[in-house]
């Protein structure tokens, strides 16, 4: 699904130049979940950028789904963009002025369906996520954990083949962090790649696999126990 090889990305800052990337290599298959683990300023959230093409690549070569990304427009990856991945992130970036299920549709406003398609959809996600009796709220009247689920909806409804999610459980308490790993787990085990940054160890044991970065490098890539042994929880009551 994704091949990124001796990929590189600098920041110059007041005539200082960070090396974020340094000819980072990555592969990931369709069905992964990877959990990306590192100190601050290792390079997590530039990779993640990249990964969702919100950011260029300085050097190398980065495959998406059997497109060249080094030397695509912008359009190009617009498209890639809004038809293959899904952006969860720890400020939850919802939309204050629109209720739950306007925040939802947003992203449908850029796929090809009709009305009552964009309606379909909506409400499935808002029923799989536990906030359909939220549906007419502004995000301000919910939790965190509720936020978070909304925001997850968001991102799930135009069924994308790829999440990426920035320390989706750093605003939340431990009991909505663990309801948010969980939905993004039973996401992975319905097929949904999943790259996850985050610096919370713990959570790796959510994942099938782990990369920790230092210094815009690759310093430990490895799979999880095929044996996810988590309890099941009761994960989406309020
Ligand atoms: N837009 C930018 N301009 C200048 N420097 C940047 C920019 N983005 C990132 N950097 C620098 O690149 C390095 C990697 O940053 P990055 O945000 O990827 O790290 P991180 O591992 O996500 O950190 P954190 O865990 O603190 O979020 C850091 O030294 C950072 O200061």
């Amino acid at each position: 699904m994704i091949i990124l090889n001796n990929v590189s990305r600098s920041f110059i800052a007041e005539h200082i130049e960070t090396v974020a990337l340094d000819k980072l290599s990555l592969s990931v298959s369709q069905g992964e979940f990877i959990t990306i683990l590192g100190p601050s300023g290792c390079g997590k959230s530039s990779l993640l950028n990249i990964l969702g093409m919100l950011d260029d690549i300085d050097e190398g070569s980065f495959v998406f789904k059997g497109t060249e990304l080094a030397s695509a427009s912008s359009s190009t990856k617009a498209q890639l963009r809004k038809k293959h991945i899904g952006f969860i992130f720890q400020n939850f970036n919802l939309i204050d002025e629109l209720t739950v299920e306007q925040n939802i549709a947003l992203p449908l406003h850029y796929q090809q369906l009709n009305k009552a398609q964009r309606a379909a959809r909506v409400e499935e996600v808002l029923h799989r996520l536990d906030i359909a009796h939220r549906r007419t709220h502004l995000p301000a009247k919910l939790s965190g954990g509720q936020q978070q689920r909304v925001a997850i909806a968001r991102a799930i409804v135009t069924q994308p083949d790829l999440i990426l999610a920035d320390e989706p459980t750093g605003n939340l308490d431990s009991k909505n962090s663990a309801q948010v790993m969980e939905i993004l787990r039973q996401l992975n085990m319905m097929g949904t790649t999943i790259i996850m940054v985050t610096h919370a160890q713990e959570q790796v044991q959510y994942g099938t696999r782990v990369v920790r970065l230092m210094d815009g490098k690759i310093q430990q890539d490895s799979p999880v126990s095929a044996q996810r042994t988590l309890c099941k929880q009761e994960v989406l009551s309020d």
